[in-house]
């Protein structure tokens, strides 16, 4: 007889399932384009839910979500987890107030990504629905979207994640040509995060092209 798995597969029954239908939702307002972007869900202290790696996000089903242990290894399954499952996982690492990570590749955040490399950051400031951030009560809240170079290297890119991440509390970050990443304690808030900067980015993306100051 196999050993039991370390998590409760009910809980990953019902996890897997709000998964798919939060997913199959951003996929469908384009997000997730040609297999791209990766999701996941804490299941207990020390395992997430997450998409394994390479399905078609628009089409998800049970065997499309696998279990991880905190360091990114699969546990119970032989699939392969998201090339990105770090960028998941050093969130529930750090943050247990963590509770869901969403990855998205919009052309608008992709598009932004490109625009403000440069920078390094996208400012956002004077926008009602900055409210929609945990913990801003008012529209004068402003945020930075940090913007990082893209690599293949993901320890490398956690730890300049996790670098910023001691200097500042964040809700997400832009990867240069790349996507977006937001999260937040549970599928809800992370979805309000991800949808929060989708609209303000494609704000910002339509006052340039107006031709207005930065
Ligand atoms: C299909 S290109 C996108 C990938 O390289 C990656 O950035 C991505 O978001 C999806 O990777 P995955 O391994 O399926 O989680
Ligand atoms: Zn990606």
């Amino acid at each position: 007889m196999s050993a039991p798995l370390p998590y409760d597969t009910q809980q990953l029954r019902h996890t897997a399932g709000e998964i798919i239908t939060n997913v199959r939702e951003l996929s469908h307002a384009g997000w997730t384009p040609a297999t791209s972007s990766n999701f996941s869900r804490r299941l207990d202290p020390r395992h997430a839910a997450i998409t394994v790696s390479g399905r078609d996000k628009g089409r998800l089903t049970e065997d499309d979500i696998m279990v991880v242990d905190l360091d990114g290894r699969a546990v119970g399954s032989d699939h392969r987890p998201s090339a990105e499952t770090l960028l998941h996982t050093q969130l529930y690492r750090r943050f247990p107030d963590i509770g869901c990570v969403l990855h998205t590749h919009s052309q608008v955040q992709t598009i932004a990504s490109r625009l403000y490399a440069g920078v390094g950051r996208v400012h956002l400031e004077g926008y009602e629905l900055l409210k929609a951030f945990a913990g801003n009560t008012t529209h004068e809240a402003a945020i930075d979207v940090p913007v990082f170079a893209n690599t293949q290297d993901m320890p490398t890119l956690a730890a300049q994640v996790d670098a910023l991440l001691d200097r500042q509390r964040l809700w997400g970050y832009l990867i240069d040509g790349h996507g977006l990443y937001a999260w937040g304690a549970d599928m809800a808030e992370a979805r309000r995060h991800l949808e929060a900067f989708e609209f303000l980015l494609g704000c910002e993306l339509e006052l340039r092209k107006l031709g207005c100051p930065q």
